[in-house]
């Protein structure tokens, strides 16, 4: 763990559903923080030496029979603590206190009336302040040594505070921006109470990653995987600051880019960077195994593990690579259920970089972003002195429009995404320009995160010029987001869909509808596949 950001706070997940928010909100307050399960022991967690520790709330009631447990040794550690919710209760029960089941729940909105001075408190408005709640259980007794420092009408115990052993824990939930003053209950307890330094900014980040980097790499030659999107883009950055020219990026045309895309990275990574730049045309062998294939996480596999291949015998060419470098970044390992969180998280789907090697094939992997969070990766690209037009791309996934296309892809199908693909980008990139020309934020309240096109595998009848058609539609898709763990549908005026709508009609071959996914994340994800 030597390489670990300092400080430290580590947040143990009892299954929270956001678990990873309170890890990011620690992290907006530039004080880096890594989620754990919760099953993690005393001895495992002293010895990644913390500097505080955050208990997640959770799904389980405490005493439930297959409730997530956790080493009440931890407590007597000596690093300060702070539970919520679940973590609130389980603090309660292990340290001697009560926990009952209450017949009506707080969910939404409470009022919090504070009951005397607290430390994790303070600064917050002594009457009345709106708390956001989710629970079923209550503390209804302290554990010996606690205060109760506040309480609401339905729950005795709010928050309760033992100041001499720095344990604290609140029944509501301070990372959710629904509760006021949850931010500076935060900040109360990372700063007042725990004395940590916020020192984790980005000019420091960059420091470290490219210290880290030349350590590993020493004088070893490294390629990169390159996509043109934000995060390889992100990662050569850092990788090429570190190594210089011991670095080689391999750009991958699949064939299942978007329209213009392999001419535009080119440009991009050899006009802008300079740093050299192998493009490697692997259409056909793609197309090859694609074909026929519909299963979503098959193709993903597939896609995946030709990706392997590919930079393995690029890697060949080259001669004595030992690395390879790609932009990896959190949620990937998250919804991937894979490796390093170690959590509870189940398997959404499969992203490519994540696919265990096929036999043959082995690197020592880079992946200086894998602890990071969109946004987080593109302020990195800003300090990193990256052009806006690289930072501020849309993302677009690895296996591309293979995952876009539901069904198997065939070169007539790709043809038709392709274009209608353009015609939403190109609408929705001017649509975004407008609404930051007049908020002068990139990401405003309505803009979209990610815009494309989504071809399924069915067919409809229209009247085309006094003609039946019986052809395929296309589905619209545009969220709000700012991480990509959730999304919203992106609420677009309706002159902007009808354009679209009609662009796409009249221009793209074969096809004679439009159709707009109006689904959050959750329950749907961002792509289809
Ligand atoms: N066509 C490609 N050629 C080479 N490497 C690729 C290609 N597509 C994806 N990768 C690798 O897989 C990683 C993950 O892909 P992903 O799409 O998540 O990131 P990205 O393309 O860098 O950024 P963005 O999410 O903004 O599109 C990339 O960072 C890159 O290292
Ligand atoms: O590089 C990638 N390889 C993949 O296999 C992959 N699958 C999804 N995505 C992108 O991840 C974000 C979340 O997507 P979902 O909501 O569809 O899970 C969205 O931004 C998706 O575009 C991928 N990126
Ligand atoms: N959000 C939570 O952590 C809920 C804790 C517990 N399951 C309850 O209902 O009280
Ligand atoms: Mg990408």
């Amino acid at each position: 763990m030597a390489d670990t950001p300092r400080p430290l706070v580590a947040v143990l997940d009892f299954g929270a559903q956001y678990g990873q928010l309170i890890a990011r909100r620690v992290r907006d307050l530039h004080v880096y923080s890594e989620v754990v399960p919760c099953d993690i022991s005393a001895a495992e967690l002293g010895e990644m030496a913390p500097d505080a520790i955050i208990l997640s709330g959770g799904p389980a009631s405490v005493y439930a029979d297959d409730a997530p447990d956790m080493d009440p040794a931890i407590l007597e550690l000596g690093i300060p603590v702070l539970g919520f919710c679940y973590g609130h209760q389980i603090m309660a029960v292990k340290l001697g206190g009560e926990v009952g089941h209450s017949d009506v729940g707080e969910y939404g909105p409470a009022q919090l009336m504070r009951l005397g001075s607290s430390p994790l408190l303070d600064g917050t408005p002594n009457e009345v302040q709106t708390v956001w709640m989710s629970h079923r259980d209550s503390v209804s007794r302290a554990p010996e040594g606690f205060m109760v420092t506040a309480r609401t009408e339905a729950c005795p115990v709010a928050v309760m505070e033992d100041p001499r052993r720095r344990l604290f824990s609140t029944q509501f939930h301070p990372e959710v921006r629904h509760t006021e003053h949850g931010e500076r209950i935060l900040r109360n307890f990372l700063f007042d109470i725990c004395h940590l330094e916020p020192s984790w900014t980005m000019d420091n980040i960059v420091e470290e990653k490219v210290a880290q980097i030349r350590e590993q790499v020493g004088d070893a030659k490294v390629i990169l995987a390159l996509s043109g999107g934000v995060d390889s883009a992100v990662a050569a950055a850092l990788v090429h600051r570190a190594v210089g020219d011991q670095l080689t990026c391999v750009f991958v045309d699949h064939g299942l880019l978007r329209a213009g895309e392999p001419e535009s990275v080119d440009h991009v990574f050899r006009e802008v960077f300079n740093i050299p730049l192998v493009h490697v045309h692997a259409e056909e062998r793609y197309a090859r195994l694609l074909a026929g294939v519909t299963e979503p996480e098959e193709k993903r596999r597939i896609i995946g593990t030709e990706f392997w291949k590919v930079f393995f015998e690029e890697a060949q060419k080259l001669g004595d690579v030992t690395y390879l470098a790609q932009g990896t970044i959190y949620p990937d390992i998250i919804e991937s259920g894979a490796r390093k969180t170690g959590g509870k998280a189940s398997t959404i789907k499969s992203h490519h970089n994540l696919i265990p090697f096929p036999e043959g094939v082995h690197f020592d992997l880079i992946e200086p972003l894998d602890h990071f969070f969109k946004d987080e990766v593109r302020e990195l690209g800003t300090t990193l002195g990256l052009p806006d037009e690289v930072v501020y791309r849309q993302p677009f996934p690895g296996p591309g429009l293979a995952i876009r296309i539901i069904g198997d892809v065939t070169p007539e199908k790709l043809e038709m995404l392709k274009g209608a693909d353009r015609i939403v980008r190109e609408e929705l990139d001017a649509y975004n320009a407008r609404l930051f020309e007049e908020t002068g934020e990139r990401n405003s309240a309505h803009s979209c995160w990610q815009y494309f096109a989504v071809l399924p595998d069915i067919k409809s009848v229209g009247v085309m010029g006094d003609e039946r058609t019986y052809q395929r539609p296309v589905i619209v898709r545009a969220v709000e987001s700012s991480d990509a763990m959730t999304a919203d549908w992106a609420k677009l005026p309706w002159e902007v869909l009808g354009t679209i709508s009609k662009r796409i009609v009249d221009e793209v071959p074969g096809i004679n509808r439009v159709c707009y996914d109006v689904t959050s994340k959750p329950p749907a994800t961002i792509e289809w596949e």
